[in-house]
């Protein structure tokens, strides 16, 4: 029987649940142990941590890789490097610069989007626009014509705030959306999932597509009965927390996992990520991490079994990570299996030309 970490209910669960081969114990002498596996039934709200160079993105490209193999789930891979796509060998859909509809953003959403006060003249305009329109060049056309109440400035800035949205190229009528997505999967036979490539776009576009498919896929999670359950997994993360992103992504931490909905964030800087994404993750995936911030964040949100062990158990080799189980409160020495398809990340290196 193997040992499967993050079973919601140790020892009782159905033997055809599924979970997927992360690596193997490691035992104090650095010798591998028993073979470990990784729940994927049940959804799970999971961080990787880690020092640059340890193995986050690696560890989650293994996660991905079970995912993409496993019935019943569906990857979503938030790849901001361009390091993801060698998942296609698996059958994953790497999309390239993905586009999402304009109404995947609630009218909210694009207010801190275009970084405008929703009570201010031009974001309440933008508010109304976003209410009213399903696509961005709908939504200039609103702004356009809306000559009743806003006056010429107003309307002006507003339509300034859409055009450099329109600028970002990520918007579009037929642009992927969350169910769109997962229908594909089903129709296409295979679970292998999606990479969305975001590798090229700067900081403002790249939150606009995640905060889009994060919420698509929460609603849809809410509101249908998703044919497969879908796992976020988003690399580095603290880029998506920092930005506007950040309220979908937490409403997906708090409030994903009773509808279906899991989400995995990997980052080197826990310390830039809200409390609330430390303390809602049942599994935590610590690889070596020395900054006093990041193990103070991670110890703060955490409950005391981790502050008492947890920083003298860390590893020291890039591929090793300390695995905190929360449904059984137990903390596991985990040496991560080797990737099957090719890992895109790691540093350039002049020995290497
Ligand atoms: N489980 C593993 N098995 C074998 N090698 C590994 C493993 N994990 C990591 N490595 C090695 O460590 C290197 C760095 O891993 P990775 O690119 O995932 O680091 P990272 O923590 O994501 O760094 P960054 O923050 O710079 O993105 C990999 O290129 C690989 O050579």
């Amino acid at each position: 029987m193997p040992h499967v970490l993050g079973r919601r209910v140790p020892g009782e669960d159905r033997p055809d649940a599924v979970s997927g081969h992360l690596g193997a114990y490691r035992a104090r002498d650095g010798s591998s142990g028993a073979r470990v596996r990784i729940d994927l039934d049940g959804p799970h709200a999971g961080l990787v941590v880690g020092k640059r160079g340890y193995g986050k993105s690696y560890t989650l490209g293994v996660l991905a890789e079970e995912l993409a193999r496993t019935e019943g789930v569906a990857p979503v891979v938030v790849d901001p490097m361009g390091i993801f796509g060698s998942l296609a060998d698996l059958g994953a859909e790497v999309v390239s610069r993905p586009r999402v509809a304009a109404d995947a953003l609630a009218p909210r959403a694009w207010c801190d989007l275009l970084g405008l006060a929703a009570d201010s003249p031009a974001g309440a305009l933008v508010w109304q626009a976003a209410a009213a329109r399903s696509t961005l060049a709908g939504m200039r056309e609103f702004v356009a014509d809306a000559d009743t109440k806003a006056d010429r400035a107003t309307r002006r800035s507003a339509d300034n705030h859409l055009s450099l949205a329109d600028s970002w190229g990520v918007f579009a009528a037929d642009g992927l959306t969350a169910s769109e997505l997962l229908a594909s999967l089903v129709d296409a036979g295979t679970s292998a999932g999606t990479v969305l490539d975001l590798s090229g776009l700067d900081s403002e576009p790249a939150n606009a597509v995640v905060r889009a498919v994060a919420s698509d896929l929460y609603d849809h999670c809410v509101t249908g009965n998703p044919t497969r359950l879908p796992w976020l997994l988003i690399d580095e993360a603290h880029a998506f927390f920092d930005g506007v992103a950040s309220p979908a992504l937490r409403t997906v931490l708090t409030r994903g996992r009773q509808p279906g909905l899991s989400l995995v964030a990997a980052t080197q800087r826990p310390s830039a990520l809200p409390p609330v994404a430390i303390s809602q993750a049942d599994l935590l995936l610590a690889h070596r991490l020395t900054s006093r911030a990041d193990l103070d964040a991670l110890a703060a949100a955490r409950p005391s079994y981790l502050a008492s062990c947890f920083e003298d158990r860390l590893p020291g080799a890039p591929g090793e990570v300390l695995f905190v189980d929360d449904a059984t409160e137990s903390v596991h020495a985990v040496r991560i299996r080797e990737r099957q398809t090719p890992h895109g990340g790691g540093s350039p290196s002049a020995t290497d030309r």
